[in-house]
C-alpha cells in the first residue's frame, strides 16, 4: 500500500498509509480504535475504494483495478471478527462447502477430484487441530473452535494472503495460545496480516509488529520495540 487515503466525509479514516508486507510474511497490525485498520482490510479487499495511492499484490497487480469477487479469486482472503461457519452442518460440511466456493483452483475438476479433495481436507483439519471434531455439528463446537473452523474454510480457498480480524477475541487462554501456533504454521506457506487488540496472543505470534495511528503508520518493529516507543505508549499501549 503506496500512499492510500480514504475519507467518509471529510473524515480521512486512512490517511496517505504506506504499508509493504513481504511474501511469505506474519505481520501483526494494532491501534487504537478508529485508527484505520478495518479500512485498510476494505480497501486490501476492494470493499472500499481508496481515494488515492496505490495498491500492488505479488508486485505488479493493482488491486485498485479489480473488484471484490476478482481480488478474492487472485488469493487474498478475509477472515472477519465474528465467525460465520453453518452452525447446523457438520465440520466436515463446512470445510467442503468452502472448497467447493473455491473457483480458483479446482474449478471444474470436482468429479474427478473425490480422493485430492478428502485429502485436502483432512489436511486442513489437521492444522486447526479439528480432526477429532470432523463429524461434530459446527454449532456444538467453542468459540474458539468456530474462529479455526473458519481459518480453516479460508485455508480451503487455498489463498496466498490471509486477512485475518481479530481471530482471539473471545478466545481462553488456552485457545489464544494455539491460535498463536496455528497462524505461525500457515505462514509458513502464506503471507498472513493480522489485527488484534489482545497484546499477549501479539506477543505469542513473534512476528514484526504495525502500529496504525489515524489512518497512517504510526511505527513498526518488534512488539519489545514498540513497548518502549514513547508515541506508542502515548497513543495506544499506555491507555
Ligand atoms: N463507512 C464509514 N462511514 C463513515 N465513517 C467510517 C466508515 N468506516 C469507518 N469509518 C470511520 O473511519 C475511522 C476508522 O475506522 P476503522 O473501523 O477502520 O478503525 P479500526 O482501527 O478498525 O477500529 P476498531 O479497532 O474499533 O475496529 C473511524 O473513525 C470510523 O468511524
Amino acid at each position: 500500500m503506496d500512499g492510500v487515503s480514504v475519507s467518509f466525509d471529510g473524515f480521512k479514516a486512512l490517511n496517505n498509509l504506506s504499508l509493504y508486507v513481504v511474501a511469505g510474511e506474519l505481520r501483526a497490525i494494532i491501534g487504537p480504535n478508529g485508527a484505520g485498520k478495518t479500512t485498510m482490510m476494505d480497501v486490501i479487499t476492494g470493499k472500499t475504494r481508496p481515494d488515492s495511492g496505490q495498491l500492488f499484490f505479488n508486485g505488479s497487480v493493482d488491486l485498485t483495478k479489480l473488484d471484490e469477487a476478482a481480488i478474492a479469486n487472485l488469493g487474498i482472503g478475509r477472515k472477519f471478527q465474528k465467525p460465520t461457519v453453518f452452525e447446523s452442518q457438520s465440520v466436515l460440511d463446512n470445510l467442503d462447502l468452502a472448497l467447493k466456493g473455491n473457483r480458483r483452483v479446482f474449478a471444474g475438476l470436482f468429479a474427478r477430484l473425490g480422493k485430492a479433495q478428502l485429502e485436502r481436507i483432512d489436511e486442513v483439519l489437521e492444522r486447526i487441530a479439528l480432526t477429532d471434531f470432523r463429524g461434530q455439528r459446527a454449532g456444538n463446537l467453542s468459540h474458539g473452535q468456530k474462529q479455526w473452523l473458519e481459518i480453516g474454510m479460508l485455508l480451503m480457498q487455498d489463498p496466498e494472503l490471509l486477512l485475518v480480524d481479530e481471530p482471539a477475541a473471545g478466545m481462553t487462554d488456552a485457545e489464544t495460545e494455539k491460535t498463536a501456533v496455528m497462524l505461525q504454521e500457515i505462514a509458513r506457506s502464506h503471507s498472513v496480516v493480522v489485527v488484534e487488540h489482545d497484546m499477549e496472543f501479539i506477543r505469542a505470534l513473534d512476528c514484526h509488529v504495525t502500529v496504525l495511528h489515524e489512518g497512517s503508520v504510526l511505527a513498526e518493529g518488534s512488539l519489545d520495540s514498540l513497548q518502549n516507543n514513547r508515541d506508542v505508549i502515548e497513543v495506544y499501549l499506555g491507555r
